[in-house]
């Protein structure tokens, strides 16, 4: 077992609550409403915060106005807003909409990517690389997503080894930054541990992040142990909103309220304003007619 390293003094916290917390909402979430969240978030210090995605509206309605909130948003510098681009007609629309950085999402998972996505793994990793190709050309950097990596809504177990390859073909094509999904929230420490040595074998460590749901309410301890094995970027979305539409019973994600609480807690730097994050958090919250998943936002708001 790989010695476990020091604790960062800081952490990247990167937001995911616009497009990976609203994109599984039934009713449509209103755009100005998307926008006025964005513009929380950056005023309450979040670094990253994933704005959209350029998907077909056919198989994510939600995200059907991705271009108004890319254009609506209001950028403050050094805050980056990446979009999700499944392939290169969503990569062309995310740059004529004006986003300077996008995402690519793969999966360790067969089943689960035909379903997310329509092809297998391989037919993915080869858009991808259309998609890396003119990103470089473009001068945009490109963060990937490996899904499923402690287990699939519709194969179960997934290998590390899987997932180690998946995540090793992305960074290899150009992605700067590799971030580790844990869609449906089963994995646990001892998991998570496991394949973080799968992938650190393949993959820096310093280009890794991860992107915990809590379904199982597993999120925090894993996050504390991808801590220890050298990791500092942590995915998480405001509220704890979210799931992913194409993995049932998944939950949403970590509450990025929660990530910051248990960082500052440690002296971790974030340079996230909490109380700030509380109110975006509030917002959506109002805005959805929706309780908070937020322990921390429930124990000191009573949301
Ligand atoms: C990938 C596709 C588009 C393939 O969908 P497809 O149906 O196989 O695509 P196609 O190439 O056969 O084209 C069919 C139609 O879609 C259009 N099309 C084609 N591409 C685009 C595009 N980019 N934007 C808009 N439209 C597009 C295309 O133009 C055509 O339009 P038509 O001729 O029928 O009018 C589809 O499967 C899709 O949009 N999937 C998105 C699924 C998604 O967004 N899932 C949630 C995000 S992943 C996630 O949440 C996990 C993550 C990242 O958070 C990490 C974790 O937790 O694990």
């Amino acid at each position: 077992c790989r010695a476990a390293h020091a604790l960062p003094d800081k952490v990247t916290v990167v937001e995911v609550g616009p497009r990976d917390g609203l994109q599984n909402e039934k009713t449509v979430v209103p755009t100005e409403a998307k926008i006025h969240l964005i513009d929380l978030l950056s005023e309450a210090g979040l670094p990253v915060i994933e704005a959209t995605s350029f998907v077909s509206p056919k198989w994510v309605p939600q995200m059907a106005d991705q271009a108004e909130v890319m254009k609506g948003i209001c950028r403050k510098p050094g805050v980056s807003y990446p979009a999700l681009t499944p392939n290169l007609k969503g990569f062309q629309a995310a740059v004529k909409a004006g986003a300077s950085e996008v995402a690519i999402f793969g999966a360790a998972s067969e089943l689960f990517s035909k379903k997310n996505i329509n092809c297998s793994v391989d037919e993915s990793l080869q858009r991808f690389d259309e998609v890396v190709k003119a990103a470089k050309e473009a001068g945009v950097p490109v963060r990937g997503y490996v899904s499923c990596v402690l287990g699939c809504p519709y194969e179960g177990k997934v290998a590390p080894e899987k997932v180690a390859h998946v995540a090793k073909r992305l960074y290899s094509m150009g992605c700067y930054e590799i971030s580790l999904g844990d869609t449906i929230g089963v994995g646990t420490p001892g998991c998570m541990s496991e394949m973080l040595e799968a992938v650190t074998r393949e993959v820096p460590v310093s280009a890794l992040a991860v992107h915990c749901h809590d379904t199982y309410g597993q999120a925090l301890a894993n996050i504390l142990v991808a801590l220890q094995m050298g990791i500092s970027v942590v995915d998480s979305s405001v509220a704890g909103l979210g799931g992913c539409p194409y993995a049932q019973g998944a939950s949403g994600n970590v509450a990025t309220e929660d990530v910051v609480y248990m960082l500052h807690g440690l002296g971790i730097q974030t340079g996230v304003d909490l109380s700030k994050l509380m109110e975006a958090g509030a917002f959506i919250c109002r805005t959805l007619n929706r309780k908070t998943n937020s322990k921390v936002a429930q124990a000191t708001c009573k949301l």
